[in-house]
């Protein structure tokens, strides 16, 4: 089938088994070429084809409304609805957004990037519709791993108690990003392999098809009692415990059987939930073999060995973290390292290998893993939480409530630090400044280069109270981890170019583009002093007081939002101080980065040497004028 043809999916009620198998293959065909080329989450979208096709088939969307949870795993669903042409700019610049975008389709009802939302959004739309007594389908998609976040299960005490009418279609295929993990994921595994409970059920239903003329009476009872040997074969059915009927397992790759659930599930009374079971990667062998969690989502790769392209002449900031930390663990056991789920993005799997005991995947269960990290470190223990600066904001008030507040030694790596690029909006690294510099104990840092790095986790790791340190996507300078370096005292910052005309401060990768911009200077005749503001709590005051009574103007730079960010923290120390200073805070300001390639959105943003170099020059004047007057 022509997929560049597809315009909306109503033409799917008309297509049979054969058709939608055969339209299933063009699918898959088109992504595993696509993504070769662009990149993206192939696997998880590799596992839904037949899954996507038979939701549009016998819903109606966008009447129904269809929120897919997470949202890395609507490219069919994009397909369908008629954006097969823009996959050649997936995830980039201006190009098709990798998550499901309220501006390119009415079919996309629901965003996400952060996972766990979609039962919760889907009861808010659920009520509406009966508040407003609108008659459609709301229909939540959501994997097993996101099934283990607490907002799900929150939304499912709420639908359950409610009886709200809803299709909920959990997509189980074991897999989070790594093999998925906790006391859900095994219950769902013993359905799954519930042999005996499936045979029974089947033959059960073969029985009642058999029957002349079932009477509804019989047809009740044989109902029934198929629910309640449900109850003696397969340990308790959490979901029917919860008042939300369970329908499966269902074959996700076998249209006849998501066909029957599927409509079966529209003529219920009540919440419904269809435990779907699909192969991650299905259809292509690298994506389906991956034990790891490699094909959730990758760059650009070699089709025909599944060879990822583009050599890394360095490790990643994440495996540099995860093996330092791990030298020390092997040390020292009270040294833990928690991930909530992303033990692959972390690089954490050697440590989980080489100290198992040491180790703990939580599942995504953000919240959890950092007030599990307080209750470790109230016991004496010196736990490494490894999370992304994106997903800390889903723990915001445990790191406040449980871990400042008590003042407890947890060690934070805020991965992900800055700006992501492909994964966008929901997933830049961007706030965790400003919803850190608030908090009273935390010591807050971004090292220059691996070699700060070392001494930064030294410091933490012997560190009294929290110490969070940020680093950013990507890979480490490669630079010689021999050379000397003065001792890193706590609040301390660092000189790395003097200056007398104007003072630049920053930290972290955007230092590169303060060196440039002091010599872009320089040879403008302007002396620019260049500061590695590492500690961004605390500051170092004594520096700052040395800077404003020296009155020269000030420019900041920060991958960060400048409200909360540490432009503003020294603003307002300025104010304090009465210190008059000429400033400029360079940052983001008061919007959400969409997803594309990093150093255009820095372009974009006016995070970059030639807008430092402009707001010197222009402060300059403004300092000359003010001297003259
Ligand atoms: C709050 C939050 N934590 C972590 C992630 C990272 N993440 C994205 S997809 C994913 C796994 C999702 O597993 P599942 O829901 O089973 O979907 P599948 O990929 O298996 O289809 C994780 C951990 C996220 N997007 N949001
Ligand atoms: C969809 C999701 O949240 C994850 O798959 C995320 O895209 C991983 O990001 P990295 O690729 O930076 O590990
Ligand atoms: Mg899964």
């Amino acid at each position: 089938m022509n997929l560049y043809k597809i315009n909306d999916p109503g033409f799917l009620k008309d297509l049979n088994n054969d058709e939608l198998t055969a339209l299933a293959a063009d699918i898959r065909e088109f992504l595993i070429k696509s993504c070769a080329e662009t990149g993206g989450h192939i696997g998880a979208n590799l596992g839904v084809v037949e899954l996507t096709l038979s939701l549009h088939k016998h819903f109606n969307s966008p009447i129904d409304k269809f929120l897919f949870d997470v949202g890395h795993q609507a490219y069919i669903h994009k397909i369908l609805t008629g954006r097969i042409h823009q996959f050649d700019s997936l995830r980039q610049y201006k190009g098709l957004c990798g998550f499901p975008k309220l501006r390119e389709s009415e079919h996309d009802v629901w965003e996400a990037g952060h996972s766990s939302t979609s039962l919760s959004a889907a009861m808010g739309m659920a009520k509406a519709r009966d508040i407003n007594k609108d008659n459609y389908h709301v229909v939540p998609i959501i994997g097993d791993g996101a099934l283990t976040g607490g907002m799900a299960l929150e939304a499912l005490n709420h639908i359950g108690s409610d009886r709200t009418n809803m299709t909920i279609i959990l997509n189980d295929n074991e897999m989070s990003i790594a093999p998925n993990v906790g006391a859900m994921h095994n219950m769902l595994g013993r359905i799954r392999t519930n042999t005996q409970y499936n045979k029974v059920k089947h033959d059960a239903e073969d029985f009642l098809q058999r029957l002349p003329q079932v009477g509804t009476k019989l047809r009740d009872v044989a109902d029934k009692l198929k629910d309640s040997l449900k109850y003696l074969v397969v340990d308790g059915i959490f979901f029917e415990e919860l008042g939300i009927k369970y329908i499966g397992p269902v074959d996700g790759h076998d249209f006849d059987d998501l066909a029957r659930a599927i409509e079966s599930s529209k003529d219920y009374n009540g919440p419904v939930i269809v435990h779907v079971i699909t192969k991650k990667g299905k259809g292509y062998h690298p994506a389906e073999d991956d034990k790891i969690g490699k094909w959730h989502g990758l760059g650009p790769y070699k089709i025909e060995t599944g060879e990822v392209i583009g050599t890394k002449s360095s490790i990643s900031w994440s495996e540099f973290m995860s093996n330092t930390v791990l030298e020390y663990a092997k040390n020292d056991k009270r040294i833990v390292a928690v991930t909530p789920a992303m033990p692959v993005g972390s690089k954490l799997t050697k440590f989980q290998n080489e100290l198992p005991e040491q180790f703990f995947d939580v599942g995504i269960a953000e919240q959890h893993a950092v007030t599990m990290a307080a209750g470790l470190a109230a016991s004496g223990m010196k736990p490494y939480l490894a999370i992304y600066s994106t997903f800390l904001q889903r723990g915001y008030d445990q790191l406040l409530h449980d871990v400042d507040r008590q003042n407890l030694n947890v060690f934070i790596g805020i991965d992900r630090s800055g700006l992501v690029g492909a994964d966008g909006e929901t997933h830049q690294g961007v706030f965790d400044i400003s919803f850190i510099s608030t908090l009273p104990n935390i010591t807050l840092m971004m090292p220059r280069d691996e070699k700060e790095a070392g001494q930064m986790i030294d410091f933490s790791l012997n560190a009294e109270g929290p110490v969070a340190m940020r680093y950013p996507r990507g890979n480490i300078s490669g630079i010689d981890m021999n050379i000397e370096r003065p001792a890193l005292t706590k609040g301390s910052w660092e000189v790395l170019k003097e200056g007398t005309d104007i003072a630049i401060i920053s930290f972290g990768p955007t230092l590169d583009i303060a060196m440039e911009a002091s010599a872009e200077l320089k040879q403008a005749g302007i002396d620019a002093r260049v500061v590695n503001a590492r500690f961004i709590k605390p500051m170092d005051e004594n520096m700052l007081k040395d800077i404003g009574s020296s009155d020269i103007p000030v420019i900041t730079v920060e991958e960060s939002m400048l409200n909360g960010g540490l432009g503003s923290m020294i603003a307002g120390f300025f104010a304090d101080w009465r210190f008059k200073n000429n400033m400029k805070r360079i940052g983001i300001d008061g919007i959400y980065v969409e997803h594309g390639d990093v150093n255009k959105l820095l372009s974009d943003i006016g995070i970059s040497s030639s807008s430092i170099v402009e707001s010197a020059q222009s402060l300059l004047e403004i300092s000359d004028e003010k001297s003259e007057n």
